[in-house]
């Protein structure tokens, strides 16, 4: 099974000159058919297994599917993209005079009359037919009439894009060793809140198995129409050819190219084509070519993304040795590793993958990654050190949820969704600690890491992030389980180890007394929430905060009685001693799960039925009788009716939902929680839809200070398309 993983000649990654043929003959049906959406699937199909030096009547194949894609992208108004892939044409074939003439169309699209008229002079001179060089004139002369127009199209090609202007800011941070977690981060001076920290570039990365035919393979971000495959094989994808070049396949060197032109061109025109061509090629390679070895062959499709990872590390690190002149292959990323903690089954699986993953190197890097005792034990130890080390490269965007048009246009409600597009190790970024409330921010832009401080941070105050679980996101029995599976640790994080109200609320029921707000916990949670009053003794021993004001609203008694004897009873309310049945409540709530997953799963699927509306509002009104109100499956319930109604077009009880769910989060996760201004997207665009200008400046106002201290002035680069986050609306 390896050797076929492995062994390119059982590739089912490797062009083929048939089926791109069959591809390009489908896309040409299509696109006579004006059929432009699959004429474009059937060109990049073909591009993806397009060998790359087949001649079609002495054009190269893949210069024609390029030119042929930049038509179709022209007849979709994409004229940015149909210009590049003119571009990519002619870094193939100089003298292609169709690409020229093409080319000279998207620029004229594009506003770019200058450039326009010397493509298609550059066009007319490469032509032979003499009905092709009337057509080309044909064109010229409509550009030159149109260049005297005013009503000139925005020059889209020569807007500069919003550059990224936050800079480090000269913080000196240092590495410090801890008895309970090891090393990590503290500042040696005093940090101001939505100070940018860290920006750090991954040592290795790798896609996201869900995201491969979606996301570029090299900078994670969102896939254009003019997707760039890779020149060797037919599985990686890019949304530039640079990002084509940094991530390197088998063979970098595109096809023989056609520098001189063997035309006789004016100096002019002779200089204008040198200079398109050089901007195509004129890419300077520094990084590793993270893919090169992976490329043409099926293991990278098949294993686990971790694997893949793995490989890309030991690759890099043999490569920069052999740069450097070392011939060592000893892997050491000087990074921890949760080996001694895993189980034998998971430590004979770590083992198994090890002994593929290298075998399959092998058959790239022959002896210099051989397959014995110690490489497989410094493989194993890689694999656990990428367990506990590597992120997720999390991307943002935002999403709009649109409604039915009415006199007042579309109603839309912009949602801000998270894209787990790729793993990566970040070498520096692994020297930070987790805590469930943490004082730093992490983001991504491309496959940039940058940390953020979200409030002002103490000189010498430790510096932590969150692995994943925060308070408010998740109870605290949830957090401890999920942070001891993946990454072998007990968390005493202050919210981990002292009483909060988000952990108290979030699960609990209501107390049955109609005048008390008081909560009720069940006994998964009062386990966890005693032993923060009476710590075990393996914990460090905490001071209860019981000045804690919302605490002591629903728990009177944690707040009020002192000594040893306080508890927390499950079923009893916590204020005022109530006793309730949990199990009715618990039937009640377990009633009310059918109508909010259906209504779940509509959502999902874009309809919303007026029955299940309906159902799912009495099911959100059994869900109040029986949990308390900032019980998070409240919040929940709100914001998929905020949804649903939305998505029929009532706006206003959209509106009334969004807000009532945002109050419960508020609660549970603070006012200033990057979830809540996620959150304010949507309740400021129904507001916005709604007309309702006072309240979007409001909700605008909030949101701007909340994205400002998790992204500082990256705002802009993270949410280009967020229009009511601009002054201007
Ligand atoms: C990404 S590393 C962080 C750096 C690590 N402390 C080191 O010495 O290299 C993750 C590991 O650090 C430790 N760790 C991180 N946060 C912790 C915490 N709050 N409490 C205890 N251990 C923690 C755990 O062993 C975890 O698997």
């Amino acid at each position: 099974m390896v050797e076929d993983l492995a062994h390119t000649s059982t590739s089912l990654s490797f062009k083929n000159e048939e089926s791109a043929l069959e591809f390009k003959f489908k896309g040409n049906n299509c696109f006579s058919n004006g059929d432009n959406s699959n004429a474009l699937r059937f060109y990049t199909q073909a591009l993806r297994v397009a060998p790359r030096d087949v001649d079609v009547m002495g054009k190269n194949l893949v210069a024609i599917l390029y030119v042929n894609r930049a038509a179709v992208l022209q007849k979709m108004c994409l004229f940015l993209e149909s210009l590049r892939d003119c571009s990519r044409a002619l870094s193939i074939c100089t003298s292609y005079s169709k690409a020229w003439y093409r080319r000279g169309k998207a620029n004229s699209s594009l506003g770019n009359y200058d450039d326009a008229v010397r493509d298609l002079n550059v066009s007319l001179c490469m032509e032979h037919s003499l009905s092709g060089k009337q057509h080309i004139e044909g064109e010229l002369k409509l550009i030159l009439g149109q260049n005297i127009r005013e009503d000139f199209p925005p020059n889209v090609n020569k807007c500069k894009e919003s550059s990224v202007t936050d800079q480090l800011q000269g913080i000196r941070l240092q590495c410090v060793k801890t008895e309970m977690k090891g090393r990590g981060m503290v500042s040696l001076t005093d940090i101001p809140q939505a100070t940018l920290l860290h920006a750090e570039e991954p040592y290795a990365a790798i896609i996201s198995k869900n995201c491969r035919e979606s996301h570029c393979h090299f900078c994670f971000s969102e896939l254009p129409a003019d997707i760039v495959p890779c020149p060797s094989c037919s599985m990686a994808l890019y949304c530039s050819q640079l990002c084509q070049i940094h991530s390197g396949g088998k063979d970098q060197q595109f096809h023989t190219k056609n520098h001189g032109t063997g035309f006789d061109l004016s100096g002019d025109l002779e200089n204008y084509v040198a200079s398109v061509i050089k901007e195509i090629e004129g890419v300077n390679i520094k990084k590793f070519a993270e893919h090169k070895h992976e490329c043409g062959v099926n293991w990278p499709a098949a294993l686990p993304a971790e694997i893949v990872l793995a490989g890309r590390v030991i690759v890099k690190f043999i490569e920069q040795n052999r740069h450097s002149g070392k011939t060592s292959t000893i892997v050491n990323l000087d990074l921890c590793h949760n080996y001694l903690q895993l189980d034998p089954e998971s430590r004979l699986e770590l083992h198994i993958s090890s002994i593929v993953l290298l075998k399959c190197l092998h058959y790239f890097y022959g002896s210099d990654i051989p397959l014995n005792g110690n490489t497989i034990s410094q493989c194993v130890m890689l694999l656990s050190q990428i367990n506990v080390n590597s992120m997720a490269i999390v991307l943002v965007r935002s999403a709009d949820l649109v409604g039915p048009p009415s006199s007042a246009g579309n109603h839309t409600a912009s949602t801000v969704e998270q894209v787990r597009a790729g793993q990566a190790i970040y070498l520096a970024g692994s020297l930070y600690n987790h805590s469930c409330q943490p004082n730093i921010h992490t983001y991504f832009l491309s496959r940039t890491l940058y940390i953020r401080a979200i409030d002002f941070v103490a000189a010498g105050d430790p510096l932590e992030l969150s692995y994943g679980p925060q308070v408010g996101q998740w109870s605290c029995d949830k957090r401890q389980l999920s942070l001891k599976e993946q990454y072998a640790f007990v968390c005493s994080c202050t919210g981990c180890s002292q009483l909060n109200f988000s952990d108290l609320v979030i699960n609990s029921f209501r107390c049955l007394n109609q005048t008390c707000s008081g909560v009720v916990l069940d006994s998964s949670v009062t386990n966890y929430e005693q032993e923060k009053i009476n710590p075990f003794p393996c914990r460090l021993p905490q001071q209860v905060p019981l000045e804690l004001d919302d605490v002591k609203r629903v728990a009177r008694f944690l707040g009020e009685e002192t000594g040893s004897n306080r508890s927390i009873k499950p079923g009893f309310c916590l204020s005022c001693g109530n006793f309730c049945n949990l199990e009715a409540s618990n039937a009640v709530v377990k009633k009310t799960e059918i109508w909010i997953g259906r209504l779940q799963s509509l959502l999902d699927s874009g309809e919303c039925l007026a029955t299940t509306l309906s159902n799912a509002l009495r099911a959100l009104d059994s869900l109040k009788s029986a949990l308390h109100p900032y019980n998070k499956k409240v919040a929940e319930a709100e914001d998929y009716l905020a949804q649903a109604f939305c998505l029929i077009g009532d706006l206003q009880r959209s509106r009334d939902h969004c807000q009532a769910s945002i109050k419960i989060l508020e609660k549970l996760y603070g006012d200033d929680h990057i979830v809540i201004g996620n959150e304010m997207v949507k309740l400021a665009s129904i507001q916005l839809s709604l007309g309702e200008e006072h309240a979007v400046e409001e909700s605008r106002s909030r949101i701007n200070s909340i994205f400002s201290r998790h992204y500082g002035s990256h705002v802009d680069a993270m949410f280009p398309h967020v229009r009511f986050l601009k002054r201007d609306i």
